[in-house]
């Protein structure tokens, strides 16, 4: 186990944003000179930003470009390719466009009223914090860590900033010395310190700089993203976990179920986040561990559950943290406000054989099942085992004859798009929603016991070929299974398809999936549902979150606002609907 200590000292506290630099333009007092540290010094100013962005100011720096891109090769860590979709890196990297002469508070992650060692990343993440070289800084002096781009990821470089314009900083952050009454200002003085120059930085790189007190247990599955995740983990994570000055823990998976046993014993009250550095396999154990503890209900209303992709299915990280790469996931994990998700609670068997589990992700059952724990078998041909499976069972027209029934919330996609359009808006900020031990007392019939009456049973499901139900919108890169799925609407979705639409018709459809327009497919079933039980009548696989459950009758429900999880802009990742329904 490694850890990292936060340095309180050279931490701020938020400081509401102050209004007294509005319609401010950069002055330039140039009054001090760069020391001669051996610590690199960049003159800068802060300024209003002009671009619209959400930020108030930008770090303007003269006469001094920010280091060039870094020597950093780029790590393939896309999710599955799904028909042939096979997108390398992730397109985060390729839609920035940060400036050479500007640092954008976006991009700061740690500010500090001491130096804490010029930082540039190595390939060794042990060394990527530098000599611990402290100095006390002047007035106007801070030292900040900040993101730059390197080929596809982002990497973290720590500068001391000699800001220039501190006249133009609010005046709670400086002493301005009393008017000669002419109107003009002599040179202005912080308050004895550059703490609260610091502070106030802070305060702008952070929505809340409280978020860097969070306490983060990294569990790393060494075995995920075919054996590259530690390696991913100490070139992209680590190095900003340091250079943020985080406190973080890690500890790493050895066997199959192994962060069951972890959660099983885990003191969770040294920890606020439980960042999986896996695919969607741990994020799956974490979950379910808790909910067998005692105290689920204590930990649920406090600890957050988020991913940073290391693994080769990560729809986690996609859908909350809106990409691929394991260096912006971080930067959004630093970053991000909290919010609730709903759970699906899975039940299979019944009386004292009944077994329940909670499914963050999805349920399949049919020819995404097959295609993808079917084929197992076929792992070192590497991903592309999927698409083969999905080609062949679409060529072949095979089906998968069920009992489905279905609570349905919103049938058919008029309504789902209503129900969206309504939703979307107003469903995400996160309410202070608190769990009690009634989530938890399970609405479902037995399974021996026939459905409510006011469910729903579903036609032709002799010839189903998909079933697949859902709570995030992307299962993959490029794959907008449920465009539709909100973070906690109290829904799940749920996508049906049959053996008997013709191969071009169902080729359009699995072709669609991308953009999310399969949706909009007369042959394909798409709502919102609440509970649903499905009965297999085949020997095939039922797939919860990608791990193999038992083939036997199922059953699933909601229960809403159960998992605290950290999600960039406070929603779930864009998809067709926020394009179609935005007006
Ligand atoms: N050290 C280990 N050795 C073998 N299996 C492990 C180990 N640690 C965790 N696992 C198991 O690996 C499975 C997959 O984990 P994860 O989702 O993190 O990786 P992945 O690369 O996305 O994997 P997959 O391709 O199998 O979905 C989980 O079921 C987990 O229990």
């Amino acid at each position: 186990m490694t850890s990292s200590a936060v340095d309180n000292s050279t931490i701020g506290t938020n400081i509401p944003p102050n209004s007294s630099m509005k319609n401010s333009s950069p002055i330039t007092l140039s009054t001090d000179k760069p020391s001669d540290h051996g610590v690199d010094k960049i003159r800068a100013s802060i300024v209003q930003d002009g671009s619209g962005s959400c930020n108030k100011y930008i770090i303007k720096l003269h006469n001094q470009n920010l280091p060039g891109t870094l020597d950093v090769q780029p790590e393939n860590t896309t999710g599955f390719n799904f028909l042939g979709k096979c997108f390398p890196v992730d397109d985060a990297a390729a839609d920035d466009t940060r400036s050479p002469s500007e640092i954008s508070f976006d991009d700061i992650i740690w500010v500090g009223n001491k130096t804490a060692g010029t930082t540039c990343y190595t390939d060794h993440a042990e060394d990527s914090h530098g000599g611990e070289y402290r100095d006390e800084l002047t007035d106007n002096e801070v030292a900040i860590s900040y993101m730059i781009k390197s080929d596809s990821e982002i990497v973290p470089v720590t500068k001391t900033l000699i800001i220039d314009n501190l006249d133009m900083l609010p005046n709670d952050i400086i002493k301005k010395e009393a008017g000669r009454g002419d109107g003009t200002l002599d040179q202005p003085e912080t308050n004895g310190s550059n703490e609260k120059l610091a502070q106030f930085m802070l305060s702008q790189a952070y929505s809340d700089p409280s978020f860097l007190q969070r306490r983060i247990l990294i569990l790393i599955n060494p075995n995920g993203g075919a054996g590259e995740a530690l390696k991913r983990f100490k070139k992209y994570i680590q190095p900003i976990l340091k250079a943020a000055h985080v406190q973080y823990e890690v500890m790493e998976t050895n066997y199959h179920y192994h962060c069951l046993d972890i959660v099983k014993d885990l003191d969770f009250s040294k920890y606020d986040i439980i960042a999986c550095c896996s695919g969607d396999g741990i994020p799956h154990e974490v979950i379910n561990g808790i909910y067998r503890r005692k105290d689920k209900v204590e930990i649920f209303n406090r600890i957050i559950v988020t991913q940073l992709p290391c693994g080769s299915g990560n729809a986690f990280s996609l859908t909350c943290h809106k990409t691929l790469s394991p260096s912006y996931a971080t930067l959004s994990l630093l970053k991000s406000a909290v919010i609730k998700m709903d759970l699906m609670a899975i039940n299979q068997g019944h009386g004292e054989h009944a077994k329940y589990h909670l499914s963050f992700l999805s349920q399949t059952y049919g020819m995404i099942a097959d295609a993808d724990i079917g084929t197992e078998w076929m792992r070192r041909v590497g991903p592309v085992r999927f698409d083969l499976g999905v080609g062949y069972k679409v060529i072949t027209q095979a089906s998968y004859p069920c009992e489905l029934f279905v609570k349905y919330h919103s049938e058919g996609v008029d309504e789902v798009v209503d129900h969206f359009k309504s939703q979307n808006k107003n469903s995400l900020s996160n309410d202070g929603h608190q769990v009690s031990e009634e989530n938890f007392d399970f609405g479902l019939p037995s399974l021996n016991e026939d459905v409510p009456s006011d469910w729903t049973k579903v036609e032709d499901t002799n010839s189903l070929s998909v079933f697949y139900t859902g709570k995030m919108p992307y299962i993959a890169k490029d794959t907008q299974f449920f465009p539709a799925a909100l973070p906690n609407d109290g829904t799940m979705d749920l996508v049906v398809m049959h053996s008997d639409t013709s191969f071009l018709k169902k080729l359009e459809i699995l072709l669609s999936i991308d953009t999310g327009k399969h949706i909009f497919h007369k042959d394909t079933v798409y709502g919102k549902i609440t509970a649903y039980r499905l009965i297999p009548l085949k020997n095939n696989y039922i797939s919860v979150d990608g791990e193999s459950f038992p083939l036997e009758p199922i059953q699933a429900e909601v229960i809403p606002k159960v998992l605290n999880i950290i999600s960039k802009d406070g929603n779930f990742m864009e998809t067709v609907l926020h394009e179609t329904t935005a007006n």
